[in-house]
């Protein structure tokens, strides 16, 4: 569904100065996947969405989404995406919603702008997100969960390929957050649509089969839940075990590596020591600390 390789975004902030958001990430997001990114502040997490969804061009790189190139994509085309393809969610959801208007007029709006309203798929829609019976209630008289899940049905409301979600429960609290990150699973798989969150919440990322880490603008590493994992990677059931993830990171076409800083830090690597001496040891790679060999011989 997606194909993101070696991506490069550069903001200009001022005649001589750039930010390079992204520098040279790689992702592949298979159809029908439901997966987490996560990163510290300012890593690139909301740069790369804005890709995803079409609100802005990359600098350089590739992205194929649902087979079309963003990269080379017109204006005209653009638009098309943006209202064809892709729904979006935000942390804040006044972006998505009129509070004058009720539920279902909400969810009516992007139908409109594509050109027809269809009320019983509005209807259909709210009643998934479990707002059967607020059809007709303005959006100032919900609740901020509720209101969520109204922003949630409008994002489905074109059918999109791909819905994208920025700190989806990030003004809502514990409880509710479960209630909607396993109203996106139910999403997932009822209608089969491609989910990729960006969240902070590692209580949420615990229950999604993959999650990707950003760090400074690439993809450090992935964890996966064993079940994914063994799908994906190994067959072998002996590592059967709900809720328990794996890590790996991961290796770019060039043969890269991010190590993470965590790791690096519990085996005493510096960071101003900006070497490693690699092995070969029975068909494993090897990392020795340098300092470390120092004081052996
Ligand atoms: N429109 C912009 N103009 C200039 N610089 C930008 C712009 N948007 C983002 N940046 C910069 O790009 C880098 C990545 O920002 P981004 O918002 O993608 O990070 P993030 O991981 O989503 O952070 P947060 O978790 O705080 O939202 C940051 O250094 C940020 O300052």
């Amino acid at each position: 569904m997606i194909e993101c390789q070696n991506l490069v975004k550069i903001y200009k902030v001022a005649d001589e100065l750039e930010v390079m958001a992204l520098q040279g990430l790689d992702l592949t997001v298979d159809k029908g996947e439901l997966m987490g990114i996560i990163g510290s502040s300012g890593s690139g997490k909301s740069t790369l969405l804005n890709m995803l969804g079409g609100l802005d061009r990359p600098s350089a790189g590739k992205l194929i989404i649902d087979g079309k190139n963003l990269l080379q994509m017109s204006d005209k085309a653009l638009v098309q995406y943006k209202l064809e393809t892709v729904g979006f969610v935000w942390q804040n959801n006044a972006r998505n919603l009129i509070p004058y208007l009720t539920a279902r007029q909400n969810v009516e709006l992007p139908m409109l702008l594509k050109g027809k309203r269809k009320k019983e798929w509005a209807t259909e829609l709210l009643e998934l997100v479990g707002l059967g019976n607020r059809l007709n209630n303005r959006l100032s008289e919900l609740s901020g969960g509720e209101q969520q899940r109204v922003a949630i049905a409008i994002a489905l409301a074109n059918k999109p390929q791909l819905l994208l979600a920025d700190e989806p429960t990030g003004n809502v609290d514990t409880k509710t957050a479960d209630i909607i990150l396993d109203l996106f699973r139910k999403l997932n798989r009822e209608l089969g649509v491609t989910i990729v969150i960006v969240t902070h919440d590692m209580q949420l990322t615990q229950k999604m089969d993959r999650v990707v880490a950003i760090r400074d603008g690439r993809t450090s590493s992935e964890i996966l839940s064993r079940k994914y994992f063994d799908e994906a990677i190994i067959d072998d059931s002996e590592y059967e075990q709900e809720h328990s993830h794996v890590e790996l990171a991961v290796l770019d076409q060039a043969g890269r590596l991010q190590i993470p800083r965590d790791y690096l830090e519990a085996v005493g690597f510096e960071p101003e020591n900006n070497k490693v001496q690699i092995e070969l040891q029975d068909g494993r790679i090897v990392l020795l600390n340098p300092k470390e060999i120092q004081k052996v011989t």
